[in-house]
């Protein structure tokens, strides 16, 4: 089913130019190609003085030509001669090495330099182009607009960066028990936590107008909530009804409106899952247990808005750890297993239940237990960080 979802073709995502302030989480509409160097010329790495390193002698002073603070234009160097210079100052032309001032003692108009062997050419400098050099791919299209990637913007000198439009994205809540917060619970009720966890999914993926509908436990009110978004939404993405019991509306009214494409897949949790499609708008039917619509939300929604957005994501970072426990009874669905590492071994992080997620607040990663095979303490299975399965 993932491979499904990322072949699902891009959106067509108009270009709106963002100040660079304004643009944080922002999906790249473009690939970014530097157009200058960074740094743009030669410069110290420290407070000291620059020379050419052939003209330094042991105890010989070099007199100071000039005095380059950062922001200056220098001189070119004269032959036998150096220039104090400071940090993030421009070399003056002529010049190959820079000596800190710890390792001089300065004179009158001269400058003596101490371990004089101990230098080489090229000490000191922070060569043009070293961080960036003209002509490079700084970032893809699709690419998240990060902290770092802001910087390197900035350091081009833009003002506005070719983000992509929000995608619109419809929550929709379903199920008669669900009561939105600050009111008092009655008999039979819970509080709706899965918008707020969802929602803050959507918002760690990247920026997102988040639209939202609840929709009591009827099929009418369910096919028309479905029958909205999808006209007015890039994807819709459901909790709750997509079971078997006959209060599940979300698969029937799918079914009435659209194509369903998968129902019910071989995974703990997230086995009643539903992928659809309502004229060509995708629809995510995430389970209602709250640990359910988390995990399939980062397994499936994730991969979902990649392939919207045309994000080259790096698939999933996970490593090998040996298990700390062993499994006798095979399990009939492959199950991710809130975990931690302790000891380097993987251990429950506690109650597995689809509904518990304190279990999940808690977890280091959710662990990758293979359906039908028992495994002894000490074999490795895969874990998955859930701070890379979130933010990756
Ligand atoms: N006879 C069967 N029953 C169930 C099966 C099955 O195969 N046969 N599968 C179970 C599995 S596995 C899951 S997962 C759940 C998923 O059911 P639904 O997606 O239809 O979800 P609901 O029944 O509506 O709700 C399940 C659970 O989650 C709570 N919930 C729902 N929405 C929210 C919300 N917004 N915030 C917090 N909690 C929510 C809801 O109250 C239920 O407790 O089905 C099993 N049943
Ligand atoms: O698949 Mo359900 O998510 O096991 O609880």
């Amino acid at each position: 089913m993932q491979s499904k979802l990322s072949a699902t073709p891009p959106l067509e995502l108009h270009i709106e130019h963002v100040p660079l302030n304004a643009a944080l989480n922002r999906r790249l509409a473009q690939d970014i190609i530097a157009q200058h160097p960074v740094p743009p010329a030669d410069n110290s790495a420290m407070d000291g003085y620059a020379l050419r390193l052939a003209d330094l002698r042991q105890n010989t002073p070099l007199p100071i030509c000039q005095r380059i603070p950062a922001g200056a234009a220098p001189q070119p160097l004269a032959a036998n001669s150096c220039a104090r210079i400071f940090t993030g100052a421009e070399l003056p032309a002529g010049a190959d090495t820079v000596v800190m001032q710890e390792n001089t003692k300065a004179l009158a108009d001269s400058v003596q330099f101490l371990q004089s062997e101990n230098y080489t050419v090229g000490d000191n400098i922070r060569p043009q182009g070293q961080d960036i050099s003209a002509g490079q791919q700084l970032a893809k299209q699709g690419d998240k607009i990060t902290p770092a990637l802001l910087g390197l913007l900035a350091s081009q000198g833009l003002t506005t960066v070719p983000a992509q439009r929000p995608l619109t994205v419809t929550l929709i809540s379903t199920g008669n028990e669900i009561i939105e917060l600050g009111q008092d619970l009655a008999q039979g009720q819970i509080y709706n936590s899965n918008f707020y966890a969802v929602s803050s999914l959507l918002a760690s993926w990247g920026c997102i107008n988040i639209k939202y509908l609840h929709v009591e436990d009827s099929l009418t009110e369910t096919i028309n909530a479905f029958d909205q978004s999808a006209k007015d939404s890039d994807l819709v993405i459901s909790f709750g009804g997509v079971s078997v019991g006959e209060e599940d509306h979300v698969k029937q009214a799918i079914s009435s409106l659209g194509q369903l494409e998968q129902w019910k897949i071989k995974l703990k949790p997230g086995k009643p899952m539903m992928l659809a499609t309502i004229n060509q708008t995708p629809i995510l039917g995430l389970p209602g247990n709250p640990v359910s619509a988390f995990v399939t939300f980062l397994l499936f929604a994730k991969p979902l808005l990649n392939a919207l957005c045309n994000t080259n994501a790096p698939s999933t970072a996970s490593f090998q750890v040996p298990l700390g426990f062993s499994i006798e009874k095979p399990r009939q669905r492959p199950e991710y297993l809130r975990a931690n590492i302790v000891n380097g071994q993987v251990i429950s992080a506690g109650n597995q239940s689809s509904g518990v997620l304190s279990s999940l607040q808690q977890c280091q990663g959710l662990a990758l237990i293979p359906a039908d095979q028992s495994l002894n303490k000490g074999e490795a299975v895969s874990f998955f960080p859930i701070e890379s399965l979130i933010y990756g």
